[in-house]
Order: C-alpha cells, then sequence, then structure tokens
C-alpha cells in the first residue's frame, strides 16, 4: 500500500461526519500552509533525520530540540509516508490495553516491523474523524491536534506519519518535539491563545520503556487518556482508511483545505508551570531548592528538561545528573524505575555525589521514583507510601488507590500510621486513575491513584499521570523543611517512610502460557489463564495454612507463612505474573510450593522459573 492520500483520509471523513465550522479558532502567523514545494527538502531531511542509522544518532552532538526545528523548516507533513506497502496490517493487534504498541524498526529477529508509517498515518487520521464525532456536538469540523515524541530512533519517522495522517483530514498539527507524555495530556488543558492552545486532542509517539525498536502511540483529550474500547473504535477506523487507500489516488497534495504544521516548544510552557507549583508552595520563593544537590538520571529518554528547565530555575545544584542526552538506543540503561539497573545507576550517582537526592524518569516521563542522600530507594511500595505521607497530611483520611501487588505493610501503614484509607484495587495506571475517580463520583473521597510501577496522578493535578508532578510534590516537601533547616537534605522525606514494614523477600516470577500448546484447544490465553486462577482458588481452600484475602479485585490474592501471594493475568501478555512477599526465604518457598502444587497439572503454564525458586 502506498502512503495514504490526502483523498482517502478526507474522504473516510466525510462518510463518518457532516462538519460544522469550528467557531471562535484564529489561528497565527506562525502556522505554515502544506505545499509541495518543500517536498524535496523534507525527503533529504528525512534520510538524514528521521532514517538515521544507530551509529549517527550515537555520535551526533546536536541537540533534538534543533531536529525539531529543522524537520518542521523541512515541513515535515508534505511527502507522507515514505515506506511503500502492500503488507496487510492487523490493527487491533497493535492494541496493547489503552495503549497502541508496535514494533517500527526492523532488524530484530522474529519482530516485522508492523506499526508502519502508512499504518500510522491511518491510525492518525482514525483518532481524528474519532475525536471529530466526539466534538461534533461543539460544532467543531477543524481539529487541532498536538505530537510530541520520547527519544526513540523511529520518532521522527512516525511524527511525520501522524502529521501527514492529521493533516491530510484537514486538521491543524502542533509539533512538540521531544515531549513528555504527561506535557502531552497537559497541552489539551493549557490556556495560552498565543501557543493555538489547547488542543482539542494531542498523540504521543512512545513505547515507554520497550526495547529500541518498538513504539507507539498514546491519545489524549481534555478528559484524559483515551480507554480500551476507545482504541479499538479507533484501529477499526484506522483499518478502514488503510484498505481504501490501498484502492485510491495518492497525490492530493495541492488540496488547499488540508490542514496547517506549527511547531511550539511546549516543554518549556509545561516546565514553567511546575517551576510555578513549587514556588507557590515555598510560599513565592524565587529558588526554594538553593543549596539542595538533587542528581536526575533521565535514562537518555524525553526527562532531561527537568534540570535545565525545573530544577535550576528553583536554585538546587545538579552536577553529576546522568544520561539526560536523548538516545532512543538507551546505552546506559533502560529508562525504567522498575528496573533493577537503572535504580542501582541512580542510587550510585547519589552516593558518587553525595546528593540529597536522586531522580529517575522512564522514558517518556509518566514515571518516577527517588533516592535519598542514604541511597535508599524511594519506589515501589515506599514511594507510594511516601506520596500517600504528603497527600494524607493535606487531606486527612483520603482513599489512596493503588494497584494490586502492592504489600499488606503498605495497607497498615496508611490505614494504621496515615489514617488513611487504602482501596488496593487492579493492576495498570489506567484502572486505578478511573478507580479513584469512580470514587469520588460515588461520594468517596480520594487524592492519590498510584501503582508500584511509579505511575501515580493526583486530583490537584486533573488527575494526569505525571512522574514529574510527583517528583514536585517531594520537591515541595525538602523546600519547606529546608526553611526551618537548611541542613536537613532528604531526611524529611526518609522520615514520612518512618514505620512502613517491609517484607525481606520480595519476588515477581511471571509464568507463561504456551498459546500454541495443545492444552488450550484453540481457546484463548485469558480463558486458559482464567481457569488456572479457578482451579488455584479452590485448592487454596482446602489448605488451612493459607487464607483468601477478603477484599480482591483482581486474580488470587492469599495470606499465609507471614506473607501473602497473588496470581493474576498480566494485562497485555500471556502469562500469570505471581508476586510473592514473605518475613524469610523459608516462608516465601513455602507459598511457592503451594502455588506450585495446584497449577502443576496446567500443562501449557511454563513453572520453570517457579521450580527453580522453589529449589533454592
Ligand atoms: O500485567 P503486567 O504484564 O504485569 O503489566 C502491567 C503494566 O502494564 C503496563 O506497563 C501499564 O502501563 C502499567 O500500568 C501496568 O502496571
Amino acid at each position: 500500500m502506498e502512503a495514504l492520500s490526502a483523498k482517502t483520509i478526507k474522504n473516510a471523513f466525510l462518510a463518518q461526519h457532516h462538519p460544522r465550522t469550528r467557531h471562535g479558532t484564529r489561528y497565527h502567523s506562525g502556522f505554515c500552509s502544506l505545499n509541495t514545494r518543500s517536498m524535496h527538502s523534507f525527503q533529504e531531511c528525512r534520510l538524514s533525520v528521521a532514517d538515521s542509522s544507530a551509529k549517527w544518532l550515537n555520535t551526533t552532538t546536536t541537540p533534538w530540540t534543533s531536529f525539531d526545528k529543522q524537520a518542521v523548516s523541512c515541513n515535515a507533513a508534505q511527502g507522507g509516508s515514505a515506506v511503500s506497502s502492500s503488507e496487510k496490517v492487523d490493527f487491533l493487534k497493535l492494541q496493547n490495553g489503552s495503549d497502541i504498541r508496535g514494533v517500527a524498526v526492523a532488524g530484530v529477529e522474529g519482530e516485522p516491523v508492523n506499526l508502519t508509517e502508512p499504518a500510522t498515518e491511518a491510525i492518525a487520521a482514525a483518532f481524528a474523524a474519532w475525536l471529530l464525532n466526539k466534538k461534533e456536538a461543539d460544532g467543531l469540523r477543524r481539529l487541532r491536534i498536538s505530537v510530541g515524541h520520547d527519544s526513540r530512533i523511529s520518532a521522527h519517522k512516525l511524527q511525520n506519519a501522524v502529521t501527514h495522517g492529521i493533516t491530510a483530514a484537514g486538521h491543524d498539527i502542533l509539533q512538540f518535539g521531544l515531549a513528555s507524555t504527561p506535557a502531552m495530556f497537559n497541552s489539551t488543558l493549557t490556556e495560552d491563545e498565543r501557543n493555538h492552545l489547547p488542543v482539542d486532542g494531542a498523540i504521543m509517539i512512545t513505547a515507554s520503556h520497550l526495547p529500541y525498536n518498538r513504539n507507539g502511540l498514546k491519545f489524549f483529550t481534555s478528559d484524559g487518556g483515551l480507554n480500551k474500547a476507545d482504541i479499538k473504535d479507533i484501529l477499526e477506523r484506522a483499518s478502514k482508511i488503510y484498505e481504501e487507500s490501498a484502492h485510491g489516488k495518492q497525490q492530493e497534495r495541492e488540496d488547499a483545505s488540508r490542514g496547517v504544521v506549527n511547531s511550539v516548544d511546549y516543554m518549556s510552557i509545561y516546565a514553567s508551570d511546575l517551576v510555578q507549583a513549587v514556588r507557590k508552595s515555598a510560599g513565592d520563593k524565587e529558588k526554594p531548592l538553593e543549596g539542595l544537590h538533587i542528581v536526575v538520571d533521565a535514562g537518555n529518554g524525553a526527562g532531561g528538561f527537568f534540570v535545565d528547565k525545573v530544577l535550576k530555575p528553583l536554585g538546587a545544584v545538579t552536577t553529576g545528573s546522568q544520561f539526560l542526552e536523548p538516545d532512543g538506543l538507551f546505552p546506559n540503561h533502560i529508562p525504567n524505575p522498575e528496573d533493577k539497573t537503572a535504580m542501582k545507576a541512580i542510587t550510585q550517582a547519589v552516593l558518587d555525589n553525595k546528593a540529597d537526592l536522586g531522580i529517575i524518569f522512564d522514558t517518556d516521563v509518566d514515571r518516577s521514583a527517588a533516592v535519598d542522600s542514604s541511597g535508599r530507594e524511594l519506589n515501589r511500595n515506599r514511594l507510594i507510601a511516601l506520596m500517600a505521607a504528603i497527600v494524607i497530611e493535606e487531606h486527612p483520611g483520603t482513599t489512596v488507590v493503588t494497584d494490586s501487588v502492592t504489600s499488606d505493610g503498605l495497607t497498615v501503614f496508611i490505614e494504621n500510621k496515615l489514617g488513611g484509607k487504602h482501596h488496593r484495587f487492579k493492576r495498570g495506571y489506567k484502572n486505578v486513575i478511573d478507580e479513584a475517580i469512580r470514587l469520588n463520583s460515588i461520594g468517596e473521597e480520594s487524592h492519590l491513584a498510584m501503582e508500584t510501577s511509579g505511575h501515580g496522578a493526583l486530583k490537584e493535578n486533573h488527575w494526569l499521570d505525571d512522574g514529574a508532578y510527583l517528583m514536585v510534590k517531594l520537591l515541595n516537601k525538602l523546600a519547606a523543611a529546608r526553611t526551618l533547616d537548611s541542613s536537613t537534605g532528604s531526611k524529611v522525606l526518609t522520615d514520612l517512610v518512618e514505620g512502613l514494614e517491609e517484607a525481606a523477600v520480595t519476588v515477581e516470577i511471571r509464568l507463561k502460557i504456551d498459546q500454541n500448546h495443545a492444552d488450550l484447544k484453540g481457546g484463548s490465553f485469558r480463558d486458559y489463564g482464567e481457569a488456572v486462577l479457578r482451579h488455584l482458588e479452590n485448592a487454596i481452600g482446602k489448605d488451612p495454612n493459607l487464607h483468601k484475602a477478603p477484599k480482591n479485585y483482581e486474580g488470587v490474592r492469599v495470606s499465609g507463612h507471614g506473607g501473602w501471594f497473588l496470581v493474576r493475568l498480566s494485562l497485555h501478555d500471556p502469562v500469570l505474573p505471581l508476586n510473592i512477599e514473605a518475613p524469610n526465604k523459608d516462608d516465601a518457598i513455602k507459598l511457592g510450593l503451594a502455588v506450585l502444587a495446584a497449577v502443576s497439572e496446567f500443562s501449557a503454564l511454563d513453572v520453570t522459573a517457579l521450580n527453580k525458586f522453589v529449589q533454592q
């Protein structure tokens, strides 16, 4: 299939809409109309930027922000996709919960590219069609959509594909370049007419912490991130648009009604909001972090901005910060606060630099974790405990919604020490946030929704899932403590989690379901996994040492032998993750053995890792 033509995409829209005019929208001179004149330079630009080799990326010293300008001056939306593909795309396979994820870079054996440029164009056009449906009641016919990306090597080519898909359908694009996921959502809320904000919808190009060859798309409106059903709807529309374009004409570039592209340095706007939030909380002090030494590890993702645009203006010393330069090959470590190597890297940086605090972000900055001055990791349950302490101090008695794999110790801490309520819900950041919103809607006050993965959202911040904002809450605490005693470092944070009971042994073992195994009898891995869980639940009932958790929303959670375990279905993969926490190895093994005994007759389940664990 060739690149989607403007006409095809427009036709798809016409079939779905009876558009009216957008009222009150003025576009400023900064917008540029799309035309064919710059085609040539655009294509050259793509060769040097979007399709650059790994080698080139490693050796470049030019900051990506300059590339963004370059890409725009090359008029990125012009040519559509350079990929000419006659391949079929199974669009529904690109769905990953409430995100879209796929392979965007060739070269990894067994992982063919399925997030191609034409597919991405179709998905972007489908998002615009979906959004237009939603906005029809407001009388909109021309949308303004922002697009940003993380540091992946396929970022520019997908940004160009998104831009083409949207503008060919007659809608306008704001390109933000390198951006964070929460900033993209924020752009649907920021009121700033000079910069054409707020936008009607936002698209973030990211695959979070996944390997370099993957990429994906996240979509936002001012109501938040899209849910699973919306994504399915968009992918079905995309499939149709893609099919139609295979039979349509390709060259429709002189169409005057095509959308326009503008670039906005949105990360500066977003970061200055974070700076203002800390200053406000510190009684309007200009440099409330003066004298504090804070190191940041951005893992070569999109989080480097936090040093120059947030910490430095607030007065912090940031020497020793590392991996701030975007590099989509992630040469140092995977940007992921759940990753042991990543946490080790920031801990070492804190200790080497004798810093007061370390901060680490994932690739697209919707997750974060910290390290205190003694090198103690403030992540997983500890970070939730810390955030809960801060939020419950501000909102006494409030409910904290978390994912399902949080510890029993966290519940005791939140309920007995902090006087709040712990609502342990399901895995998945969207599940946790939506549950907190639901609780508020039925009269149960909740101000914090957090996952052990480092995702966290606060009611005061529009339930925006924002790793940088979580860190701002910590900075507020540090700044306030500093006003009273300038020598405290990060002790105030360490003190806040004092009393959190932590298990000596914490493990996660992921039991894979072989989807091709005869035991599945052609059924889905989900059905098979559910059958395993039902069987496990029955078996547990017969063991007097084990007790099912009285309240549980996902999988089978059981306490016993001084600890607990949870077996559940992964949100995305044919996997049953098993989490065990226990006071010592022997008890952890007893819990592991109970699971092993119950699931051993399910031969499509790979229990090799569990076997290894119990034989230690
Ligand atoms: O269910 P799992 O395979 O453990 O994955 C669960 C995780 O999936 C994604 O990464 C989501 O962004 C997380 O919010 C979620 O916690």
